[in-house]
């Protein structure tokens, strides 16, 4: 791990507080994709970087994917490795290589875009070929813009963030994000047994109450299978592999919860989904990056998957991604 400082690369190990709690820090590039802006919706214009390991950056490739994004916008994998130099495109440690420009660091990218940029250098990036620039580097934006700026272009008519359902998708999409998303990294990177129990507690509080909500809901928003859905998908489709031991997440798995496990098999086996989905390469990621809680870098072998067992979830109703007018 590291970080950018006037556009010069090193090392630094964590973004921990002197409370021994991990903040994430906020993403610094959120332009838009539009029709009458400077990043225009093209086919083949835009580059998306990406980590299979990362939940953030698979938010991106399932977006791509359920909106037919794949012939128009790119991608290229970083290695699982995230070590000395962050982010690598080493094609032994399984990375596509850079697809673009051959750069050998992610980092590289950071400052092609801004020679003295400052900050962390994350995954996933939307990258514009044309200008060279960095359009966007937060997931939750770059999901919304697929969701629609190319809609004119694809003739996608789903809609993963329907009007109707937004202000219920913004309501979970924050909880959710505060206490599981990144409440499993505040677990995991804690330096203080009391910043560690917080935000242990917090993730369980909410799989128990997700847990009531999918007994009687098919999907998180009700019968339409939303943002929501996906933006926890990336997390619970990790949680038995890794947090619950790399991070200490470990009060239940999700195998433990029926409703959870049920309706997390049904998005791992929705078309196109599990191909998306690579546990050697997020095991790997986790276990041999984060040196300061796994000094050894061992990857556990387990745990046996039942991600394509039936999810049984046909008793609930439920009507898919909604459709929209096109
Ligand atoms: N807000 C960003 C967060 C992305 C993020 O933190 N990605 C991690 C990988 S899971 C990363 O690249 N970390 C490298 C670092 O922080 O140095 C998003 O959701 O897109």
């Amino acid at each position: 791990m590291g970080r950018l400082a006037q556009g010069v690369w090193f090392d630094q190990e964590d973004q921990i507080d002197e409370d021994g709690q991990y903040r994430r820090q906020a993403t610094q590039h959120r332009d838009w994709i539009t029709a009458d802006g400077d990043f225009q919706p093209e086919a083949g214009r835009y580059h998306l970087y990406v980590s299979l390991a990362c939940p953030w950056a698979h938010r991106t490739l399932i977006y791509r994917r359920l909106k037919g994004l794949e012939s128009l916008i790119s991608v290229s994998v970083v290695s699982w490795l995230m070590a000395e130099h962050g982010w690598t495109f080493d094609q032994n440690l399984g990375s596509s290589g850079d697809a673009l420009q051959g750069l050998q660091y992610l980092h590289q990218l950071y400052t092609l875009d801004s020679p003295d940029y400052s900050g962390r250098v994350t995954v996933p990036v939307l990258w514009d070929r044309k200008t060279r620039r960095i359009v966007n580097n937060e997931s939750a934006d770059i999901i919304r813009i697929f969701n629609a700026a190319f809609d004119e272009l694809t003739r996608s008519t789903l809609d993963l963030y329907p009007t109707a359902l937004q202000e219920e998708i913004d309501r979970l999409n924050s909880h959710i994000y505060d206490s599981l998303n990144n409440g499993v990294y505040r677990a995991g990177f804690a330096t203080r047994q009391g910043a560690y129990e917080e935000a242990f507690d917090a993730v369980f509080a909410t799989l128990d109450e997700l847990e009531g909500l999918l007994d009687g809901k098919r999907y998180l928003a009700g019968e339409y299978l939303s943002e929501a859905d996906w933006r926890l998908f990336t997390t619970l489709v990790r949680f038995d592999a890794v947090y619950h031991g790399h991070f200490k997440c470990n009060l239940r798995r999700i195998s433990d919860y029926p409703n959870l496990q049920g309706w997390l098999r049904e998005l791992y086996q929705w078309p196109g989904i599990a191909e998306t989905v690579d546990l050697q390469h997020i095991k790997r990621h986790y276990y041999q990056s984060h040196r300061s809680i796994n000094a050894n870098g061992i990857v556990p072998k387990g745990p046996q998957s039942s991600l394509g067992s039936p999810h049984g979830r046909e008793r609930l109703p439920g009507r898919g991604i909604f459709q929209g007018a096109g």
